[in-house]
């Protein structure tokens, strides 16, 4: 098997390239090209890693047609097209602990440097002019310091607030009361921190919830001298707003590594008194450059080389332990989706996933995402297990899974049911020893057979002579039968017929099949 090929396309720590290489990978390191050249180049790369400055839009995933997973070293994913990317199929990690140390630091630092006006005494002293008696600061001993957002930086800088003596309150609508004395901190409504806080931090995403969420209105509502810090996301904070408050005194200082617009070449906060700022350094220390490179790398070749999945956005986690041992249940729940998409007519709104025995042990939801890949591909060839549920979802599918704890006559048995205008249309099936995935009912009936490659499903009277007719239509017309599975609802009744065949089923050779006596129904599956 060719080895998976991965672009790194951002300035990143050379171990990463280190690790794809020695996961099985091949890997090219070409970085600072405009999106033209990354369309043209994109198509023969299975994964890219980047950091903040490629813009994966929806041209250069368009232009992907090999790609299955973008790794994103460090954090925020707002310059990677999510729901694009997921329509794509194409998985989009990132790595969510790796520099949380180093960009809650990052806002400690900038706190103190903005209470100490350290940049600005730097700045003159330097310029020879001493200037000892013009700078006041203040200490953050005793000041409360409000979060915007407590989660991984937001509870580390938490953290190291207490440790200087500080009050700590916090507005996250995610916080719970538990969390939020664990962490030794308050949480508080917003106007309660805006009230408040003598220094404030944001450590939120930048969504619909949180964009400007330092509005005017909000920034004049904080108390007189109040210092803020943003190391989130440009866009948080009303800049506008933030610079005619720091001219009028309101605001005492304002540090921002991060802004609406970047690289801010020209940000009307420039040369703003008390206002500090750094280009998005937030993350940029060595340590935290290794962690995300190291673990970017390793995430993406854990997934092109086996499957598993670690810190992905728009598809369920599977490490590499649980990898080998779903993988041959995935194969069994894609085969029963796809069996069940390929037989059922109708407009299908209701599908439902059952997990009894060792089945219900399993992690429900890739299975869930592996049945709606094989069911889905009824409308679409190029659906996969990561764009199957936002497909499923897209067509307003209702899917259920359902874990039973009963014991049933399988040790392990995955069920696929679907809704259909006649009424539920199910089929199960099965794990013989570790790996062996059979089909063990269709549609009430019980039989067992191995889904693969092509195959040959009939419906027919249950009569002698049946069995004969059709291995001779099927010899006559050189085609050569695999396997042969029967079952039947009782003697006499409907019986249905699963033959594996050695290439494709011909339309004429499937007309010839509906003409014989006795039969129903015929479909040709592929799996
Ligand atoms: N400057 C940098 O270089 C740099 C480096 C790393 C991370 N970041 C950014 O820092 C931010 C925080 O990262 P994190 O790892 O702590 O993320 P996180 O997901 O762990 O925490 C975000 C917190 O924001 C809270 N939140 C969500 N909506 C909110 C709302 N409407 N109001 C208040 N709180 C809300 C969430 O509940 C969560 O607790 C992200 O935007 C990330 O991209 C920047
Ligand atoms: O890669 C960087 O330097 C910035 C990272 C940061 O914005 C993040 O969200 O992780």
């Amino acid at each position: 098997m060719a080895k998976p090929k991965v672009l790194i396309s951002d300035k990143m720590d050379p171990n990463a390239a280190k690790i794809f290489e020695e996961r099985g990978c091949d890997v090219d390191v070409i970085t600072g090209e405009t999106p033209e050249q990354l369309i043209a180049r994109i198509g023969e790369y299975d994964g890219l890693a980047i950091r903040s400055s490629t813009k994966v839009t929806k041209e250069i995933l368009d232009a992907a047609t090999n790609l299955k997973v973008i790794g994103r070293a460090g954090i925020g994913v707002d310059n990677v097209d999510i729901p694009y990317a997921s329509g794509k199929g194409v998985v989009v990690m990132n790595t969510p602990f790796g520099n949380s140390i180093t960009t809650a630091e990052h806002a400690i630092a900038l706190m103190f440097a903005l209470a100490r006006q350290i940049p600005e005494a730097n700045e003159l002293t330097q310029k020879g002019e001493w200037p000892k008696n013009g700078f006041m600061g203040v200490e953050v001993t005793g000041k409360t310091l409000g979060l915007i957002g407590a989660g991984n930086i937001g509870s580390i800088v938490a953290s190291r607030a207490l440790g200087l003596r500080m009050k700590v309150v916090a507005y996250d609508p995610f916080l719970t009361e538990e969390r939020a004395v664990e962490l030794g901190i308050e949480k508080v409504d917003l106007e309660t921190l805006l009230s408040r806080a003598d220094f404030i931090t944001l450590h939120t995403p930048l969504t619909d919830q949180t964009r400007n969420i330092l509005s005017r209105e909000r920034l004049e509502k904080t108390k007189k001298g109040v210092r803020i810090v943003n190391c989130a996301r440009g866009g948080l904070i009303d800049e506008a707003a933030l610079k005619d408050l720091l001219d009028s005194g309101h605001i005492a200082g304002a540090a921002l590594d991060v802004f609406a617009v970047e690289p801010a070449k020209d940000s009307p906060l420039f040369g703003t008194k008390n206002f500090i700022c750094t280009p998005h350094l937030g993350a940029s220390t060595t340590e935290a450059q290794v962690n995300v490179a190291l673990q970017v790398a390793e995430q993406m070749a854990d997934y092109l080389v086996n499957g598993g999945v670690t810190n992905a956005l728009n598809m369920p986690s599977l490490s590499a332990e649980e990898a080998p041992k779903l993988r041959p249940y995935m194969k069994l729940a894609e085969n029963l989706g796809s069996l069940v998409g390929q037989l059922a007519h109708g407009n299908l709104t209701q599908i439902s996933i059952e997990r009894e025995g060792a089945a219900a042990e399993l992690a429900g939801k890739p299975l869930e995402a592996a049945v709606l890949a094989g069911f889905m591909r009824r409308y679409s060839d190029s659906v996969n297990m990561v764009n199957a549920p936002y497909l499923a979802k897209e067509r307003g599918m209702d899917v259920r899974s359902i874990r039973h704890e009963r014991e049933g006559a399988y040790n392990t048995l995955l069920r696929v049911t679907v809704g259909t205008d006649a009424g539920d249309r199910s089929v199960a099936g099965t794990l013989f020893g570790q790996d062996n995935a059979r089909l063990v009912e269709i549609f009430g009936i019980g039989i067992e057979a191995e889904l693969a490659g092509h195959m040959l499903y009939i419906v027919n009277e249950d009569a002698p002579g049946f069995i004969g007719r059709i291995g001779t239509l099927l010899g006559e017309s050189g085609i050569n039968i695999g396997t042969f599975h029967l079952g039947r609802r009782d003697a006499g009744g409907e019986a249905v017929l699963l033959l594996s065949v050695d290439q494709a089923i011909p339309k004429n050779v499937i007309d010839a099949a509906c003409k014989l006596e006795g039969v129903k129904t015929v479909m040709a599956l592929e799996f």
